[in-house]
């Protein structure tokens, strides 16, 4: 992902995610913890520091100043710290990505007795610094933004500071911490207020270094000149990055995740009591208060979660989490609504509209709001090709997202992932690892275990239906009423896969036919199914997938194998026998456990995938029928068939009650096809207008 270009991210769907996990560390924490050690008297220990580009930038720039750093692994930094004054730079320092960088360096370096400047990539050059200049400016400092409308560069002269009374017009830590940073090295009383709590880690590690503050109602006083002192810093997990999961697992029905070590300050971690509301099941342990930041776990089970609004006092507490969080809607039931997050705007990207335009290349409803978005939930997504817009957590979100898809989704652009989660591609392969993608082998096996069940048994053991994560379609009908060429249209139109469920019972009946049994005697056929070595491969052709039969490792030739007048004339007496379908009936469901899927057959809707609602019939007047099956150029009592089908006592061809009928005789496929399509976008699956 990070190596090489151009930088993408393929992600394959998956159901659920499965596992255990523990994050880098804290990105918030990592930078603050190098600045108080670079500026404390002593030499600091900073244990699971986080090695992001972001952290590095800060890190690089104290060496810059004179500050020396030594590292053991990527993650545990001895920091020598120059008690307050640092040497002066011989160039920019580099803030690359990171707005927590450039704001909070502001501070400290406005009170340094030398000049500097401080410079960031396209991203952050176009960002906002205005909210920082003000305080700083009533401090006495001399700072200047050399971008248009105060957009860095950051040019810095040495002056002495002065202690402030400022009231935040924004909530923001990064604001916050500028202004306390300043303070330190301010004369008199800096206070800070603040009407929404923003995160209180500068707070927290100013104590850790020795620094006193005072923190009441929404103000933080700080007495200036007070001297830091070394200290031994663990930084706990990222709450933010453990959020991609957090979220996944939850909106992920039958999701199973434990979070280890994550940092659990109340500050961040709104995005687990918006979880909750939206009938998550999450439970929080703190296990230990870091010398100031608690830390713990979390264990996560998935559910199909109810949209919500997200506004107020609670955007600040969730400003990193909003685009996992629109994900998370985006997979909910009904609409969830993110107000008051006008600060979106000014992130790395403008995450309002990247979330908006890659909600809806994924085929969601969203209607974008100055300040927010309201998003109309759906089961399951497109799949798409979208953009990070450089930013990290919009790509860490959408790939999130994919995992929802019908297939393989690709997020262009994602090396900026690296600024805060490096390892994040490979934590999601883990995750998602765990979900056994090999399925071939393991549906056989379950069969194989069935059948030696059924052979002599007297009792059958129902066949336990666990909820299927992914929409059915199921088309079923009379011989040659077009079911195959229509449900391969609505496959490709859609992007599911295709699953020819006659051909299954073909396949089996070719099988049994070529090894020289009598299909009449069905004792003989059950006990020679037994030993059939049956599986199933998506085989994609094109845009096209289409799941395949394979029997005793043969794949079975469509036309001169199961379309032979032998297999014709023999397949609907196989197809009668009771244990035989049964037999059947969890490898075909067991593929909906996969992939989005098109099936075809005669008890699909009544038996198979009785709880799909997306169910349709078709039919045709039988000359009709006949005419399309000479056509074909095949030989087939379709009248005969019909009857066999419809008189077998184990799940004879019906029309399911709440299955859209349709009479084929007079039109089209085109037709057919439209018809149902519009029936499926009318009941809520992503099809593009242009489709249906
Ligand atoms: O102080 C911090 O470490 C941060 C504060 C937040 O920004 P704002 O203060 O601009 O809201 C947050 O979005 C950012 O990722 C980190
Ligand atoms: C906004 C973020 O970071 P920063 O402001 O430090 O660039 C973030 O990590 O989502």
């Amino acid at each position: 992902m990070a190596s090489g270009t151009p930088s993408y991210l393929i992600v394959e769907p998956c159901p659920v995610i499965k596992g255990e996990i523990e994050v880098p560390g804290d990105k918030s924490i990592s930078h603050r913890a190098i600045m108080l050690a670079s500026l404390a008297r002593g030499k600091s220990k900073i244990r699971h520091f986080l090695p992001s580009e972001d952290c590095l930038c800060t890190l690089k720039a104290f060496e810059a100043m004179g500050v020396r750093v030594e590292k053991e692994g990527k993650t545990t930094l001895f920091v020598e710290g120059k008690s307050g004054i640092l040497d002066p730079p011989f160039e920019a320092l580099d803030c690359g990505n990171s707005g927590t960088m450039m704001r909070l360096m502001a501070g400290i370096l406005s009170a340094q007795p030398f000049y500097s400047r401080l410079v960031g990539d396209r991203s952050l050059s176009r960002r906002p610094m205005h909210r920082i200049i003000e305080p700083l400016r009533l401090m006495e400092a001399k700072i200047r933004a050399e971008g248009e409308g105060n957009t860095p560069p950051l040019f810095i002269e040495p002056s002495s500071l002065k202690g402030i009374e400022y009231k935040l017009p924004i909530p923001s830590a990064q604001v916050k911490s500028c202004i306390l940073f300043a303070g330190l090295f301010a004369s008199g009383i800096t206070r800070v207020i603040e009407s929404v709590p923003s995160r209180d880690h500068t707070e927290r590690l100013f104590e850790q270094f020795g620094v006193r503050t005072l923190r009441e109602n929404g103000h933080i006083v700080l007495h200036g000149g007070m001297k830091l002192e070394s200290a031994d810093i663990v930084v706990p997990g990222d709450f933010s990055s453990a959020a991609f999961w957090i979220g996944a697992a939850a909106a992920l029905p039958n999701s199973e995740l434990r979070v280890r070590s994550v940092g659990l300050n109340p500050t961040r971690t709104g995005l687990i009591k918006i979880l909750l509301r939206m009938g998550a099941q999450i439970e929080e342990f703190v296990e230990s208060d870091m010398k100031g930041e608690p830390i713990g776990s979390l264990w996560i089970r998935g559910n199909k979660l109810k949209g919500t609004v997200i506004e107020g006092d609670e955007i600040v507490g969730v400003i990193d989490e909003l685009p996992i969080l629109a994900v998370v809607g985006a997979l909910a039931e009904g609409v969830t609504e993110i107000r008051n997050a006008q600060e979106l705007r000014v992130k790395e990207t403008d995450r309002i509209k990247a979330i908006v335009t890659n909600l809806r290349a994924f085929g969601v409803e969203v209607e974008e709001l100055v300040d927010g978005m309201r998003i109309q939930g759906r089961d399951f997504v497109q799949p798409a090709r979208v953009e990070s817009f450089g930013d990290h957590r919009i790509a860490m979100a959408f790939a999130i997202l994919a995992l929802r898809a019908s297939r393989a989704s690709r997020i262009d652009d994602v090396d900026c992932i690296s600024t805060s989660y490096p390892g994040f591609e490979q934590d999601l392969n883990a995750l998602t690892h765990s979900f056994s993608k090999d399925w071939i082998e393991e549906p056989n096996k379950k069969i194989r275990g069935f059948i030696e069940r059924l052979t002599g048994a007297d009792k059958l053991e129902p066949v336990k239906k666990k909820e299927i994560p992914y929409p059915v379609i199921t088309i079923d009908g009379t011989t040659a009423s077009g079911k195959s060429t229509v449900a391969q249209e609505i496959a490709k139109a859609l992007g599911f896969t295709y699953f020819n469920t006659g051909a299954l019972y073909r396949a089996v009946t070719w099988r049994i036919l070529s090894l020289g049994y009598d299909v009449h005697d069905e004792e003989k056929v059950v006990e020679a199914c037994s030993r059939l070595k049956l599986r199933c491969a998506i085989q994609k052709i094109d845009s096209f997938y289409k799941a395949t039969v394979i029997l005793d490792e043969r794949v079975p030739d469509e036309k001169t194998d199961l379309r032979s007048a032998e297999v014709n004339a023999a397949v609907s007496i196989v197809a009668s026998y009771a244990r035989i379908r049964e037999w059947l009936l969890p490898f075909q469901r067991e593929l909906a456990y996969q992939t989005p899927l098109v099936v075809e057959g005669r008890d699909m809707g009544s038996v198979v995938f009785p709880e799909s609602p997306y169910k349709f019939f078709l039919d045709a007047q039988l000359e009709e029928r006949e005419k399309r099956r000479e056509k074909q150029g095949e030989k087939d009592d379709v009248e005969k068939r019909d009857r066999l089908d419809q008189s077998r006592s184990s799940a004879p061809l019906l029309c399911p009650a709440d299955a859209v009928r349709l009479d084929t005789t007079k039109l089209s496929i085109e037709k057919v096809v439209d018809k149902i399509l519009d029936v499926l976008w009318k009941k809520g699956l992503p099809i593009t207008k242009s489709k249906a």
